[in-house]
């Protein structure tokens, strides 16, 4: 059963587009992590599929509502927890919880079981009575969270919930969200970090508002073309630039300390490469073979759709050029 169904959704900013001919469906109980490059669209479409922007054309259905008709039905039955959440940093935490509660319209008799609850599922009990402002950003995450849980949603919309959070409690905040799904709940987050996309049931790949793929993250990083060889040395720029004009090599790029290398077949590389490097005066490099991640399927994917691009725009400027030319 879909819970979230959505066709040709577009928005547009002017002559930007900032969410282009998106169609997707989200299974009930499925956690869904949409990844992509700063401005890709992300917290458009969050904000889309929440009913919080109209589309300029297309349409969606969130648990089975409009998200432009039905959006008071939609909000009622989600919980979405924006990239800055909105948390009182001069209430504590149990009343910035009390006040979440109040907006959902949460009954007054369920509320003390359920802060009770929340406060212990996030472990936040004995912080109840800290000041918003002086939680650490894991907790303020954590805080966040379960004031979007307040009103027991069936979906949950979460905009980079754990940017700027150290990786420990990253890591509990997924702990969290892992037990969330065991209840069932329909996770729906975008994040930058691909160790976070790693633990969803599947990512969607955006860039520049469209979505270039969706698939679990096991069939993303199968779906890698070619094999790849990681290098470490301290002039990796340098080295970059000696490797870029090699026949062997189809992409390079870099991440983080390592230069990627991208070929056809990396034990005939390795060897090749080492000398080549070699003979240009460096050898002093550590050079191995490496395992696609995510992060590497997605460089691929992004690079080719860019050089397509490219070569559509180079295609269309020929034309006036070859038609103002006299000879031609
Ligand atoms: N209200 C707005 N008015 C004009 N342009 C907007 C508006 N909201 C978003 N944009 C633009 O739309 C594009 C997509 O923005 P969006 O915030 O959805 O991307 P994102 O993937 O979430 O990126 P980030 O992680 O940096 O927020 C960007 O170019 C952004 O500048």
């Amino acid at each position: 059963m879909h819970v979230i169904h959505v066709k040709g959704l577009t928005k547009r900013f002017g002559t930007l587009v900032a969410v282009d001919n998106l169609t997707l469906t989200v299974a009930k109980g499925e956690s869904f992590a949409l990844v992509g490059p700063d401005g890709a669209g992300k917290t458009t479409t969050i904000r889309l599929l929440c009913g919080i922007m109209d589309p300029d054309s297309g349409w969606g259905k969130v648990l089975t509502y409009d998200t432009i008709r039905e959006t008071e039905r939609i909000k009622d039955r989600i919980g979405y927890m924006p990239q800055r959440f909105g948390l009182y940093d001069d209430l504590t935490v149990a009343e910035n919880l009390a006040f979440y509660a109040d907006i959902y319209r949460v009954p007054k008799d369920l509320r003390r079981g359920r802060t009770k609850e929340l406060l212990e599922f996030a472990r936040l009990e004995q912080f109840q009575s800290r000041l918003a402002a002086k939680l650490s950003g894991g907790m303020r995450q954590k805080l966040g969270l379960i004031c979007t849980l307040v009103h027991r949603p069936e979906i949950i919309f979460l905009d980079e919930p754990t940017f700027g959070v150290d990786p420990v409690s990253r890591r509990e905040f997924w702990q969290i969200l892992y037990q969330l799904q065991l209840s069932g709940i329909t996770i729906f987050l975008s994040t930058s970090y691909m160790d976070e996309a790693e633990r969803a049931h599947r990512v969607g790949l955006l860039h520049r508002g469209r979505l270039l793929l969706t698939d679990t993250p096991r069939s993303v990083r199968a779906s890698f073309q070619g094999e790849l060889l990681e290098l470490k040395n301290a002039e990796l720029h340098k080295i970059k630039k000696i490797l870029d004009d090699h026949p062997l090599v189809q992409q390079t790029y870099l991440m983080g300390e390592r230069l990627m290398i991208t070929v056809d077949q990396s034990t005939r590389a390795l060897a090749t490469l080492q000398q080549y490097l070699a003979a240009s005066g460096i050898s002093d490099v550590i050079l191995k073979t490496a395992e696609p991640g995510l992060e590497d399927v997605f460089v691929q994917i992004i690079r080719c759709r860019e050089e397509e691009t490219r070569s559509l725009e180079k295609g269309n400027t020929a034309r006036p050029d070859k038609l103002a030319d006299p000879d031609n």
